[in-house]
């Protein structure tokens, strides 16, 4: 069968052939006959663009009614019972990302301590959504309303805060992943950038305005040796375009600190793992592996040097994210004016005891009680950096944060959570 664009433009030279065996006449007569045919077949093809056109602009329309899932009293009545206050002095959180890792264990803690939370997420499929939709799920089951939107779609974030008048935004909603950047750049402009800014925009225009808590990264010390890591340390070398998003998130709430009066606070976290966590970080996807009996690649530095992270225990992440919150001071604008200034701090939560990737290994081979099959390769250009290591001492003078889990304690954890949600055979093939 000829294909559309075969039957318009035909390939076949025969097809068009000009008849040079008649006259002048039936030279003309031919030629007019294939102008009015061309005449109507550029009538067909107008008449095809048009109606591929209107019908393109029904299925724009007809996806922004389906994916308006939000609005109406009933969602209204949702949104507004999850932020609820329970407790005197309590605060209500916007947590955007709240289908994530941290986001879900954050929304979770608060909710628990009776403060209000709404979720916001947008379950993309960077890995699996199921996962997503069952951390939404768990929070449920708690009174936490997970909301189904992107942090880009303004109108949804206004709608919200003209519905709670949040004191709080803990904004974990990121493009994350340190290696994906390479693959899809465009994914880090579109969440860690453009949508941090929707959410600003927001957020300095809103009356009262919230106190912004929100998720760096230790990536922005990027090629820094200085070791460990702190807060004054240089950040200027990012290593991957994760890292210089995060990195440029830093310097974007600056701005909203310094025009709008907006409160700011800056966490970074570093490698932060545990039950709930996420499938695309080396300890999660090396559990599966090994369960499935499938080979790990495991990156060695420069001159054979193992890798190090500063491995952080979620609950440990999650104590530092509510001591954030308790102690971020109010931002000071009104109607999108400052009126003095406001609070902007920056603080790392790590656990201060990097571990080597092979030892990192060791722990899951011995919790799991099966060897891992290793590929050592040298670790490629792909936005890594040879170790992490945190200076916490800020974090622990302004709000005693105090990590308590070491990576044996927190892996054993995991790999329980691990078990129980998937299963020893999860994904084996079966014979
Ligand atoms: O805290 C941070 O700043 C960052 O921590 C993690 O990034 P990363 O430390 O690279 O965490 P993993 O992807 O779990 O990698 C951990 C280590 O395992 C290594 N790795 C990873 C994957 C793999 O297949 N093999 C392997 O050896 C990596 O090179 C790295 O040294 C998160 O993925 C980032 O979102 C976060 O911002």
């Amino acid at each position: 069968m000829p294909s559309l664009e075969e039957e318009f433009f035909p390939s076949t030279p025969g097809k068009f052939k000009i008849d040079r065996g008649g006259g002048h006449h039936r030279q003309f007569h031919r030629c007019f006959s294939s102008t009015s045919k061309m005449f109507l077949w550029a009538l067909f093809l107008i008449a095809l663009t048009a109606s591929y056109l209107s019908f393109q602009s029904f299925v724009d329309s007809g996806s922004r009614y389906f994916a308006a899932s939000w609005g109406g009293i009933q969602w209204e009545k949702q949104v507004r019972k999850s932020a609820q206050i329970h407790r005197g002095g309590g605060m209500s959180v916007l947590v955007t990302g709240a289908a994530g890792f941290v986001g879900s264990h954050v929304s979770l803690a608060l909710k628990k301590r009776g403060d209000g939370v709404v979720g916001i997420d947008n379950f993309n499929s960077y890995y699996d959504p199921s996962l997503k939709k069952a951390r939404k799920s768990m929070l449920a089951e708690h009174g936490v309303f997970v909301v189904a939107g992107d942090i880009n779609d303004g109108k949804l974030l206004a709608k919200l805060f003209d519905v709670v008048a949040f004191t709080h935004v803990m904004h974990l909603a990121a493009q994350a992943g340190v290696r994906y950047a390479m693959e899809n750049p465009h994914s880090y402009v579109h969440s860690n950038i453009a949508g941090l800014v929707t959410l600003l925009e927001i957020c300095k225009s809103a009356n009262p305005q919230p106190a912004v808590v929100w998720a760096s990264s230790s990536s922005v010390y990027g090629l820094n040796e200085k070791s460990p890591f702190s807060e004054s340390d240089r950040t200027d070398q990012p290593a991957s375009l994760y890292a210089a998003t995060k990195k440029a998130g830093e310097e974007i709430t600056h701005t909203y600190n310094h025009i709008y009066g907006l409160s700011i606070t800056g966490l970074r976290f570093f490698t932060v793992y545990g039950p709930w966590g996420r499938p695309d970080m080396a300890y999660f996807s090396f559990t599966r592996n090994i369960l499935q009996g499938k080979p790990i690649t495991v990156y060695r530095g420069k001159n054979r040097v193992d890798l190090a992270r500063d491995f952080t225990y979620i609950d440990d992440v999650v104590k530092g994210c509510l001591g954030s919150l308790d102690t971020s001071g109010k931002s000071t604008g009104s109607g999108g004016k400052k009126s003095g200034p406001a609070p902007y701090r920056i603080f790392n939560l790590g656990n201060t005891s990097p571990v080597t990737v092979p030892a990192l290994v060791s722990i899951l081979e011995r919790h799991l009680k099966v060897k891992a099959k290793k590929n050592v390769v040298e670790m490629p250009g792909n936005g890594d950096v040879p170790f992490t290591h945190a200076n916490i001492s800020m974090a622990r003078r302004e709000f005693g944060y105090k990590p308590t889990t070491d990576l044996q304690t927190g892996l054993k954890k995991f790999v329980k959570w691990y078990l129980s949600y998937y299963g020893y055979n999860h994904g084996k093939a079966v014979n």
